[in-house]
């Protein structure tokens, strides 16, 4: 068996596209252009090359991009005090603080000075306890990246069995909540879990975003299940290059899954994709344009 290749990529370029049109019709509704404020603290370059494409998503989506590059020193106080102006700042629909953050501010402090319904990441409390109860919020992008490639692929969820492996706040609980939502039978497991491979075996639909290179092997999936990589880990090699490698060793996996995505080119493009569509998502709540309940 070969496993049918999720093409993030492709998914990704309808779902901008498509934000692209409803943001023509916002504009010509309302008079005004979405915006999204990217906050990069320090000089991280691999942050900076993930600003540097979430600036020219949001721009080719006919979005206005506000990048606040600050230095690695600034103060949490002095941070929070710019959150404090974008959450008033009109012209701003969503705003997104690129983690990680340096040692001596304190992620959770910044995360909750954003105003919620500015929140894109999804990552406010308030956007936590909204996913956790059903009522309408910001979703974290990776997660519903995921969802979105598993519904195209696999039609309607209910009733599947889905196993996470990974129980961060970004990926791995935001992720268990919307598969709990499509009615999966959902199981998390983590670096604590007993016989792992056993627990995967199980599994309909399999999420790996534990951050350890290649950890799925293929004899761990049950036949033609649909395996969905969260995993982006730089691997080094010789001469100073390097490659990306997901969480999933591709090459057994792909062998017996039903389908599968690739790293590059799987969950990353959707990631940036749901930032442009959750930031169109927050523009058309605060004006009150009713939006293409499918985007
Ligand atoms: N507040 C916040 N929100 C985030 O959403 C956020 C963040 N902080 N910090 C860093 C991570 C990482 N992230 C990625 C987005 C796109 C790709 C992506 O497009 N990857 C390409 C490959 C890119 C490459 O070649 O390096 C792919 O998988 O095909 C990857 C990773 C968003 N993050």
């Amino acid at each position: 068996m070969t496993a049918r290749i999720i093409d993030g990529k492709a998914a990704a370029a309808a779902l901008r596209a498509d934000v692209a049109s409803e943001v023509a019709k916002f504009r010509v509704a309302t008079g005004r252009v979405p915006g999204l404020a990217v906050v990069l603290v320090g000089e991280d370059p691999a942050s900076a090359v993930y600003v540097r494409n979430k600036g020219k998503a949001t721009r080719e989506a006919g979005m206005l991009s506000f990048e606040h590059k600050l230095p690695a020193e600034i103060s949490e106080g002095k941070l929070v005090d710019l959150i404090e102006e974008l959450n008033t700042d009109p012209a701003v629909d969503g705003i997104l603080v690129q983690l990680p953050l340096p040692g001596h501010i304190d992620p959770d402090q910044v995360l909750l000075a954003i105003d919620p319904d500015k929140d894109v990441d999804g990552f406010h409390p308030i956007n936590v306890g909204r996913l956790a109860t059903g009522l309408n919020g910001f979703v974290p992008c990776t997660p519903l990246g995921c969802l979105k490639l598993l519904r195209a692929e696999l039609g309607d969820l209910s009733g599947k069995e889905a196993v996470v492996i990974g129980r961060s706040n970004i990926v791995g609980k935001p992720m268990a909540q919307l598969l709990l939502g499509d009615s999966c039978t959902v199981t998390i497991a983590h670096s604590r879990t007993r016989d792992l491979p056993e627990v995967v075996r199980r599994a309909d639909i399999v999420v790996a975003a534990v951050g350890r290179p290649e950890m799925v092997k293929g004899d761990w999936l049950k036949p033609g299940a649909a395996v969905i990589d969260v995993g982006i880990n730089r691997i080094a090699g010789e001469g100073g290059n390097s490659h990306l490698t997901g969480d999933v060793d591709f090459t057994s996996a792909s062998a017996v899954a039903g389908a599968i995505t690739p790293v590059p080119g799987g969950v990353g493009p959707m990631t940036i994709a749901c930032l442009i569509r959750n930031t169109l998502v927050s523009a058309a709540r605060r004006d009150s344009f009713a939006l293409d309940p499918a985007l």
